[in-house]
């Protein structure tokens, strides 16, 4: 609920002079460089080049859309990273499955949508739990291979836990590769990306995807 909260649309007693995008806007990270206007004439220029008709009442508004809507995909969500410390000394692993993972892939500028799955072993700190699905929006809100996603996440958690290791799995499937060009729909992508223990222990790795559920020995 404080999720909801924290990235809820403004209303208009609090922001009466702004649109419901851009209130949204407010409460996360545009990118610097960020012109809603450009970005509106450019989509306008786009799909004018595609031979689409603007004139009728049900695209007229369309440009607009489409630049608060990347606008808002590439808005970089911003968070605490709240930590504490591990008084029990808790050493097993935690893990957070089916984390959803909405993000663009650069090349086409399409979406890529699927589940993160994100685990570490605890060493000095715990980490809340909210705050795995946070790092993963926070990479996942930004023009992104798979690969570098999966990267950032564990480089994130290794760098303000210093855990004894880091587990990361995303399957996601890419709308440019199923809704278009090659169209295998329904193919899945999975890439994982692991640190410390999970690394070097094949059994650490083996039980952590085990519990994932993703199928294989690594
Ligand atoms: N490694 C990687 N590739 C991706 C990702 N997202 C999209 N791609 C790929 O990026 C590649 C771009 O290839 P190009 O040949 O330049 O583009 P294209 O002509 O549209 O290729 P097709 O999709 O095969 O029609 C494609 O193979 C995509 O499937 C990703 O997250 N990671
Ligand atoms: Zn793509």
């Amino acid at each position: 609920m404080s999720d909801q909260n924290a990235q809820r649309v403004l209303t208009e007693a609090e922001a009466p002079e702004a649109r419901p995008v851009l209130s949204r806007l407010r409460v996360m990270r545009p990118p610097a460089e960020t012109d809603l206007e450009a970005a509106e004439a450019a989509a306008a220029d786009l799909l004018a080049a595609l031979g689409l008709p603007l004139g009728g009442e049900g695209m007229a508004e369309t440009p607009r859309r489409m630049a608060h809507a990347y606008a808002e995909m590439l808005a970089v969500p911003s968070f605490d990273m709240t930590t504490f410390p591990n008084t029990e000394g808790y050493d097993e692993l935690v893990l957070v499955k089916g984390i959803p993972v909405r993000s663009l892939c650069e090349h086409h500028m399409l979406p890529f949508t699927g589940v993160a799955h994100v685990g570490y072993l605890p060493a000095d700190r715990i980490l809340g739990l909210s705050k795995f699905a946070r790092v993963v929006d926070f990479f996942a809100h930004r023009a992104q291979t798979q690969e570098r996603l999966t990267k950032q996440v564990t480089e994130k958690l290794q760098e303000r836990l210093a855990p004894r290791g880091v587990g990361v799995v995303v399957e996601a499937e890419h709308t440019c590769m199923s809704l278009r060009g090659v169209r295998a729909a329904g193919a899945r992508t999975v890439t994982s990306a692991f640190f410390g223990h999970l690394r070097e222990d094949s059994a650490a790795r083996a039980e952590f995807l085990a519990l994932t559920g993703v199928r294989g020995e690594a």
